[in-house]
């Protein structure tokens, strides 16, 4: 150690350019001409000024030449939080969008979903998934499996190869009448729930976790959720489901369980609300039951293309924000056509807009808001605010390197631009042509090298 007082940070790369992020307090942070070390473990170091090279370069004991520096037009912002996909629906992503929710469930998804017990159509598709949803920018994805333990292991190796941040649940139910086969018994569910979890655990893929998965209240019954419930309580594990995405499935949760007071009730009851709960897109939660998330300090994600899609609802995210839940956006393919968050981010927009149009006293979202619900906010609502979200030190490098100029891409610059309005050409125009690099943990993920099997 060369100095006795510091401990030894290695740095392994350096970086200098603008840096666009989001701070608690402020929605759109600009650092312009910054130098941003990662140190060997993948960890943001330091953040100065450019003119601090010399000082920096000593104390952090790295070469000024080794510097990268980015381009006129490009930036480095932190790389975006899908908060729930589900990577099984990925092979119809696009397609078999003309139904309500409940129906769709029945004639589309359940037919699907009861493939993967076949492991190399698992593969196919889950290898296709975790790459576009990377090359676009999803450093961390939340998803949902299938009922298959197996299957659902194999989509955390592959998130794990190709260096994507994830959590990953085995989809529990042990009630549906629509597909044959595609259910367990309870125990069958509790059962392979543990296995899954100490197997996904006992790989100690560094940034794969698993997540407790009931898939709503409507696919379980009071016995399976209330044994997912204690099995994340005694395993301290994150847990995702849905919520109130649409009138009908809100009015069977009414019938499936009379004795509680409101669908979010019904997760409460069975200690599925917690600290590290995400429950998909919640349009028509009352203000009592937000309180309720709030208290608990469960999250939404907010998934916009999926609710127009299947013409589910509308969330509004101004009332969400105002009752202090956490939230971020999730991209709920294949109700959500699109596996890219910028959409997700532009279908956040639109929403606010239209319920602008419908009540013009509402507050509509800024891009710059919607920015840090794709980042920082997408890291809160998932717990995982303490590794990624943000460019702080001590935080994990998870970021995209923005060329807004990429040849190729979609956008066309007339003029020089600031950082602020390169920044909403990109979310507004960009795509992943744009996004020339993408890090996860200091590790260069895309470009891809693809794993040698
Ligand atoms: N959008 C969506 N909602 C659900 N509710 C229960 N399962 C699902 C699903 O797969 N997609
Ligand atoms: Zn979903």
């Amino acid at each position: 150690m060369a100095n006795s007082d510091r401990p030894t940070t290695v740095i392994a790369d350096v970086y200098r350019g603008t840096f666009i992020h989001s701070t608690q307090t402020t929605a759109v942070q600009i650092l312009e001409d910054a130098l941003l070390g990662v140190d060997t473990q993948g960890k943001i170091a330091f953040i100065g000024k450019g003119k601090e090279l010399d000082k920096l370069s000593q104390t952090f004991g790295f070469s000024p030449s080794a510097v990268t520096q980015l381009k006129q037009y490009e930036f480095f912002m932190p790389g975006m939080v899908d908060t729930h996909i589900h990577a099984s629906q990925y092979s119809y992503a696009g397609t078999a969008l003309d139904m309500p929710l409940l129906q769709w469930l029945n004639t589309y998804t359940f037919p699907v979903e009861s493939r993967f017990k076949d492991l190399e159509f698992a593969k196919g598709v889950y290898t296709h998934v975790v790459k576009r949803t990377l090359r676009n920018g999803t450093t961390t994805a939340c998803y949902f499996a299938t009922i298959h333990t197996d299957a659902s292991l194999l989509l955390g190796q592959i998130a794990n190869d190709f260096g994507q941040r994830a959590l990953v649940g085995k989809v529990c139910m042990d009630r549906n009448n629509s597909v044959k086969h595609y259910k367990e018994t309870s125990q069958e569910s509790q059962e392979e729930t543990c296995r899954f979890i100490a197997e996904l655990l006992n790989k100690k893929y560094p940034l794969v976790k698993p997540v407790v998965t009931p898939r709503f209240a409507p696919s379980c019954t009071g016995a399976l959720l209330g044994q997912l419930g204690a099995i994340a309580k005694n395993n301290h594990l994150h847990i995702q489901s849905h919520i109130s995405e649409n009138t009908e499935e809100v009015k069977l949760v009414k019938e499936l369980f009379p004795e509680s007071e409101s669908y979010t009730d019904v997760y409460h009851k069975y200690n599925l609300l917690t600290d590290k709960t995400v429950m998909a897109h919640g349009c028509y939660l009352s203000d009592k039951e937000l309180d309720l998330f709030r208290e608990t300090g469960a999250s939404l994600s907010h998934c916009p293309n999926s609710n127009i899609s299947l013409c589910s609802g509308m969330l509004n995210i101004r009332n969400v924000l105002n009752h202090k839940v956490k939230l971020g956006l999730g991209t709920d393919v294949a109700g959500g056509y699109s596996a890219s968050m910028l959409d997700a981010v532009r279908r956040a927009l639109d929403t606010s807009k239209v319920l602008t149009i419908q009540d013009p006293d509402h507050d509509t979202l800024t891009f710059e808001e919607v920015f840090r619900l794709a980042t920082l906010g997408g890291s809160q609502a998932l717990s995982l605010d303490d590794q990624t979200g943000n460019f702080e030190v001590g935080k994990d490098f998870d970021a995209l390197r923005v060329d807004v100029a990429a040849p190729g891409a979609p956008i066309d610059l007339i003029q020089n631009e600031d950082p602020k309005i390169l920044l909403e050409k990109f979310l507004n125009l960009g795509d992943d042509r744009n996004i020339v690099e993408v890090f996860v943990a200091g590790r260069n993920v895309v470009p891809f090298t693809e794993p040698t099997d």
